[in-house]
């Protein structure tokens, strides 16, 4: 794929996972196979309802929360699965905290996600979890399930990701799935 264009969709609560978003488009055009190939990337919120049509390859990536993508997240997901079906899509989950990381399970919306979209790979990044952003309920519930504080995102390991995505778009290695009036 030449030229290829990355939407990188986003829902974040408090920051982190913009952060994160901001930084794998800028991380995927600047990779050896974006800056060959001329990719352009943006991180555009779920919220903002960006149109995946518009997009060659989509990066859909939530924070959770008790388990789940945030809501605009997954309405993005089954409202524009469609048209994500028919492009290559990755997905990432933003949360865990510490070594090892805390919680460890899945988030619970993984599996359901990964039937409807049939994602190139889902990948679970360490999150932020900063008392001080954080509301009166939100404070009780991390206090209540001593859950660790503190920075976890690791900017090298999200380097490396987006070169592996540029380089599976740019060289091919991705088969993108061929829509209904495709074919001979
Ligand atoms: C009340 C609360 C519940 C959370 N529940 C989970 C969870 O179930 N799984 C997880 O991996 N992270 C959980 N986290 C951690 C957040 O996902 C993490 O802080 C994330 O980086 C926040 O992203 P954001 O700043 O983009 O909202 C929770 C955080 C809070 C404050």
């Amino acid at each position: 794929m030449s030229r290829p264009r990355v939407l990188v969709a986003y829902a974040s609560r408090h920051g982190s996972t913009r952060e994160l978003a901001e930084a794998l488009a800028r991380d995927l055009a600047e990779s050896p196979a974006g800056r060959r190939s001329g990719l352009f990337a943006a991180a555009l919120a779920t919220e903002s309802h960006p149109d995946p049509a518009r997009w060659d390859a989509v990066v859909l990536g939530s924070a959770v929360y008790a388990g789940r993508w945030l809501p605009s997240a997954r309405e993005f997901a089954v409202g524009s699965a469609g048209e994500l079906r028919r492009r290559p899509v990755w997905l990432f989950s933003s949360g865990p905290i510490g070594d090892p990381p805390y919680p460890p399970d899945e988030p619970q919306d993984a599996a359901a996600l990964t039937a409807l979209l049939a994602p190139r790979g889902h990948r679970v990044l360490p999150g932020r979890l900063d008392r001080s952003l954080l509301g009166f309920a939100e404070r009780a519930v991390v206090t209540a399930m001593r859950a660790p504080l503190g920075d976890s995102r690791d900017w090298a390991a999200l380097r490396e990701w987006a070169g592996e995505i540029a380089a599976a778009l740019v060289e091919g290695s991705v088969a993108v799935p061929l829509g209904p009036s495709s074919g001979p």
